[in-house]
């Protein structure tokens, strides 16, 4: 961590302490805090182990969140972790004899914590749902969030929404050159609100690159953080939308009756939608209600007849997944060859980011393979599914902490990731699949049909259900009418925060 370090990335404070800017983390060495640690522990008559004190403190740059010298003192705000799941903000702070020489070396230290594509002192607005999950969002917003941002200098400005389709009226209105990001204390509801207000608005195009929409994860449903902040922990959600670069992000249009709207996140006809869907009083078991109401359907073998049209991109699995893996070679290339952060000019100041400066305001994309009311496109291929089990779309890797449905997803790759499932496979098959839903191998079972596609048409046969009942469609966790829909993506019409750019958060499973 102190390989190559130069006079310049030393900084001696008081009490002979020194800061030292490493290869990946800020080193503090203080010989005195073992004294005072000492002093401390003998106050309570407890005696402390030999040798055992620590001198050294490794701050990981990922984790500092600011750094200033005000009157003779350097003072560093960073993320402490506090277990596996959730930080708090810590401070260390010494006084400086040299201002001239700790000033640089503060905005080093900011160069490094914020490197290129990051941004500092962020603008937000919050939209907090205070029934969102458990109805715990402002209380988690309040005691686990709002320090966080603070501690990064960024400036927020909190409203509550009052009742549902309230987030698309706020985003529909907002000055987009007054923030930088509108931030969902919620479930996934809330980021689909904003994403379809802004792309209502007259400069839709300019509003949807302009401000990027983040999850600060407080509901039932948290699949955007997953994906994208890598954690459900709404603190480390926190960190992480603080450091996250902008990322494109495909939407998803769609068509349905006379409506159009725009899906981030996944559509589901079948046993996922009813899952979901058909779960709601069972909301206490978080989560877990998901698997739950799977379950449930999985055994009961239920079938959800379609009649399907696809614009096909790919069918083979072989070849999406040497593709994904290919993109991750990628990204690790690009992480590696990374100029130092301390010579990219557009991370040296708080200035504003604005990638839209040079864009004129326009209206939100024409579809290419026209809409639901269109005679069918002749680019699409049409099946009749009568056994169909699961119709599943997703744009997104993980769909809950423990269910990653579409492995090879990528956020702007201009595809949607589609499965179908029979709903007339062996029972044991379909628990197979369940227990192995956490480790992104579903892709590989021969019962699975897994294709990316670039727009579909599905019409669900309602009169087959067995119950005779109007099934449940579900567009991102929401309800919407059970009818013929059309979908089509559009590439990297949206914009969100995240770590990789590329890829999303997928650590520890392998495609
Ligand atoms: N004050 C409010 N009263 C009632 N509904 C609201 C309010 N604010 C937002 N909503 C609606 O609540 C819905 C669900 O929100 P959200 O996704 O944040 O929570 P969730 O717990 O994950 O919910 P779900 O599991 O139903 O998706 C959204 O459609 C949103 O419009």
């Amino acid at each position: 961590m102190l390989n190559d370090t130069t006079s310049s990335d030393v900084l001696t404070v008081d009490r002979n302490a020194t800061l030292t800017l490493g290869t990946d983390a800020l080193i503090v060495l203080d010989e005195g805090l073992r004294d005072r640690r000492r002093a401390a522990t003998n106050c309570c008559g407890l005696l402390p182990g030999r040798g055992g004190s620590k001198t050294t403190r490794a701050i990981p740059f990922y984790h500092v969140l600011w750094a200033e010298v005000v009157d003779f003192n350097v003072t560093i705000r960073y993320a402490r972790l506090t277990g596996k799941k959730s930080c708090r903000v810590g401070t260390v702070s010494y006084g400086v004899a040299d201002k001239a020489h700790a000033e640089p070396w503060v905005e080093r230290l900011l160069r490094k914590a914020y490197p290129a594509g990051t941004q500092r002192r962020r603008r937000f607005k919050v939209l907090i749902n205070p029934f969102g999950g458990q109805g715990y969002a402002l209380k988690l917003w309040e005691e686990e969030v709002e320090a966080v941002f603070a501690a990064a200098g960024c400036v927020v400005d909190v409203e509550r929404t009052a009742y549902r389709g309230h987030a698309v009226e706020i985003a529909e209105k907002i000055d987009v050159d007054a923030y930088d990001v509108v931030a969902c204390a919620s479930g996934d509801g809330l980021p689909h609100e904003v994403f379809n207000g802004l792309a209502k608005r007259a400069d839709a195009g300019r509003a949807l690159r302009r401000l990027a929409v983040v999850q600060i994860p407080c509901g039932s449903g948290n699949a955007m953080s997953l994906n994208l902040n890598g954690t459900d922990s709404p603190s480390l959600a926190a960190l992480a939308i603080v450091k996250g670069e902008r990322t494109p992000l495909d939407l998803v249009a769609i068509t349905q009756g006379r409506e159009k709207y725009y899906s981030f996140l996944s559509q589901a006809i079948g046993i996922v939608a009813e899952s979901d869907l058909g779960t709601e009083s069972l909301r206490w078991m978080g989560s877990l209600r998901f698997t739950w109401g799977i379950l449930v359907r999985l055994l009961s073998k239920t079938l959800y007849p379609v009649e399907l049209s696809v614009v096909l991109d790919s069918d083979d699995k072989r070849g999406m997944k040497e593709a994904y893996r290919q993109a991750v070679s990628e990204h690790q290339a690009a992480k590696s060859k990374q100029l130092p952060s301390s010579t990219h000019a557009d991370s040296d100041s708080d200035h504003h980011e604005d990638p839209t400066d040079e864009t004129p305001p326009s209206p939100e994309p024409t579809l290419q393979y026209g809409t639901i009311a269109s005679p069918l496109h002749p680019a699409f291929q049409t099946h009749d599914l009568p056994t169909l089990g699961n119709f599943y779309v997703g744009n997104m890797c993980w769909m809950s902490p423990d269910a990653c449905f579409f492995a090879t997803a990528r956020p702007a790759d201009g595809k949607m990731d589609m499965i179908n499932i029979s709903g007339t496979i062996p029972r044991a098959t379909g628990l197979r699949m369940l227990a192995t839903a956490g480790d992104g191998t579903l892709i590989d079972f021969p019962e699975v049909s897994y294709r990316k596609v670039l727009a579909y048409r599905v019409t669900p046969r309602m009169h087959a259900t067995p119950s005779k009942s109007r099934g449940l469609i579900s567009v991102d966790g929401e309800r919407v009418p059970f009818e013929p829909f059309q979908a089509e993506v559009v590439r990297g019409l949206g914009t969100v925060l995240s770590r990789r750019v590329a890829l999303y958060e997928f650590d520890g499973v392998e495609v």
